[in-house]
């Protein structure tokens, strides 16, 4: 027998025995209906040795679908698909994936510590109002929780919690992530769908393994942060060359850890009152990202001077045309946006509105940067990102070529070891250009590509030492 048939059995026995309650209290003085009722309760708990708990979809006199019931749907979205005959199936609003859920009446069960319980989802169904204009039928969902007595303490204690943490996460795991600009002091989104991610990403390996466990270490230390006082954010400063992957390990962060990311541009930010009203509107699990951090903010509080203006800009265009236009250009605004401002932003504010918040600063020129803004406990870990070398090489020749090893890749390791090259301008010669082009082509352009830039280094080193 089914568990939820055994349950209305019983309940119908219950039900039985209230009937004939209400008969005898017709009959019988005060004090023995005193007393009967007494043991008719102990009576009840002795057979019924059960408890319930129910969960309604929609809460509160303004019926708002009910944050605890969405939880629950979603942990029990796992239990439904191996256990449930009769399942539902939706894509929810903000969400990416199907999501199955179990259909009316249908039940599963459940094991924590040991402890087993029941979850059963009914639905309630009342009359149309005569009076409402709409004569849809009222329909109620609900869940119900059914554990024996002895475990009330383990279910009310921990287990409830952890369905609705567990809940959440899966929510936030399915959800469709959002990619948010800033326009002065607006921001407006798109959905987010870079597909970068760390296994795609050509760098040193332990660099990134360390990369991706402070990452993670970080989203599951929500209690630590509270524990010790401090605003659970972390600041991450990522420098070196143009074309060496700052951009795409930020999406490779947004995509490990399911955070949106806000792209803050600074030059379109008015004064600190904009960026503190942008910043509050941050919501929690995210990235706030301020690219290029040295040509877009004022390092030093005050204007920059012009001369030193124009130089920057000149050396950004230079970089520019060597990157062959990766970086799109900047309009060349600057804004009343200070260091100070910033930096007060992120250290104090954020301890106010708390949640899970990583803020990325990127720069080519680290050595230019203020040293309020670099130094330890403002931006918690400093990553170089630099020159391909062989290893992370050997990563793109994977991703882009599908080869493992190859037997020009000793020429390459050699010549990667004496010129310096982005993993932008490598994959560039890695990316297929026909549909069936052989991988040996594209290893022996980027070779043609290593022996020129070599020799062209030689040639500038020949000619810096005769100026000498
Ligand atoms: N480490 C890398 N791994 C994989 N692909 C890379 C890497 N570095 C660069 N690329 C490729 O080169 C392109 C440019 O890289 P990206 O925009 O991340 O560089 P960047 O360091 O942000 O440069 P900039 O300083 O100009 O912003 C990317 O689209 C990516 O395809
Ligand atoms: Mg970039």
């Amino acid at each position: 027998m089914k568990q939820g048939d055994m349950f209305a059995q019983i309940g119908s026995i219950i039900a039985s025995l209230m009937f004939i309650w209400a008969i005898f209290q017709q009959f019988f003085p005060y004090q023995l209906r005193n007393q009967i009722e007494k043991y008719s309760q102990k009576l009840v708990t002795f057979i019924y040795p059960y408890i319930q708990i129910t969960f309604h979809e929609f809460t509160g006199e303004r019926l708002m679908r009910s944050e605890a019931y969405s939880s629950i749907e979603n942990y029990l979205s796992t239990k439904a698909s191996t256990q449930a005959k009769r399942l539902k199936g939706d894509i929810a609003k903000n969400n990416q994936a199907l999501v199955l859920s179990m259909d009316d009446h249908e039940e599963v069960g459940d094991e924590f510590n040991g402890v087993k319980l029941w979850w059963a989802s009914g639905k309630n169904i009342s009359k149309p109002n005569s009076f409402s204009l709409h004569h849809n039928i009222d329909e109620k969902r609900y869940y119900k929780l059914t554990f024996h007595k002895h475990n009330r303490d383990v279910i009310l204690g921990t287990y409830l919690n952890y369905v609705l943490k567990e809940g959440k996460a899966i929510k936030v795991k399915n959800r469709q992530r959002k990619l948010y600009t800033n326009s002065g002091s607006y921001w407006s989104h798109v959905v987010f769908e870079h597909p970068s991610t760390f296994e795609t990403l050509a760098m040193d390996f332990e660099k990134k393994k360390m990369i991706i466990d402070d990452l993670i270490t970080f989203s599951k230390a929500g209690e630590f942060y509270a524990r010790i006082g401090r605003a659970w954010k972390r600041g991450y400063l990522l420098y070196g060359p143009p074309g060496t992957g700052k951009s795409t390990m930020i999406a490779a962060m947004a995509n490990l850890l399911g955070y949106d990311l806000y792209d803050l541009e600074l030059t379109a930010v008015k004064d600190n009152t904009e960026l503190r009203k942008l910043l509050i509107e941050t919501s929690s699990k995210s990235i706030i990202v301020i690219e290029d951090i040295d040509c877009s903010l004022d390092l030093t509080g005050q204007r920059r001077k012009k001369k030193e203006k124009r130089e920057l800009e000149d050396e950004e265009k230079d970089s520019r045309e060597k990157k062959g236009g990766i970086m799109e250009e900047r309009d060349g605004k600057t804004s009343n946006v200070t260091l100070s401002g910033l930096l007060n932003f992120i250290d104090g504010l954020w301890s106010a509105c708390g949640g899970e918040r990583l803020i990325v600063f990127t720069t080519n020129y680290v050595e230019k940067l203020d040293p309020a803004l670099v130094r330890k406990g403002r931006m918690d870990k400093h990553i170089e990102l630099s020159y391909c070398g062989f290893e992370a090489f050997k990563m793109l020749a994977k991703n882009y070529l599908n080869i493992e090893s190859h037997n020009l890749f000793g020429t390459i390791c050699e010549l990667l070891k004496e010129v310096e090259i982005t993993p932008a301008d490598v994959a560039e010669h890695l990316m297929p250009k026909t549909a069936s082009g052989d991988a040996e082509i594209y290893l022996k352009s980027l070779i043609q590509a290593l022996e020129l830039a070599k020799e062209e280094a030689r040639v500038k080193s020949v000619e810096d030492s005769k100026k000498l």
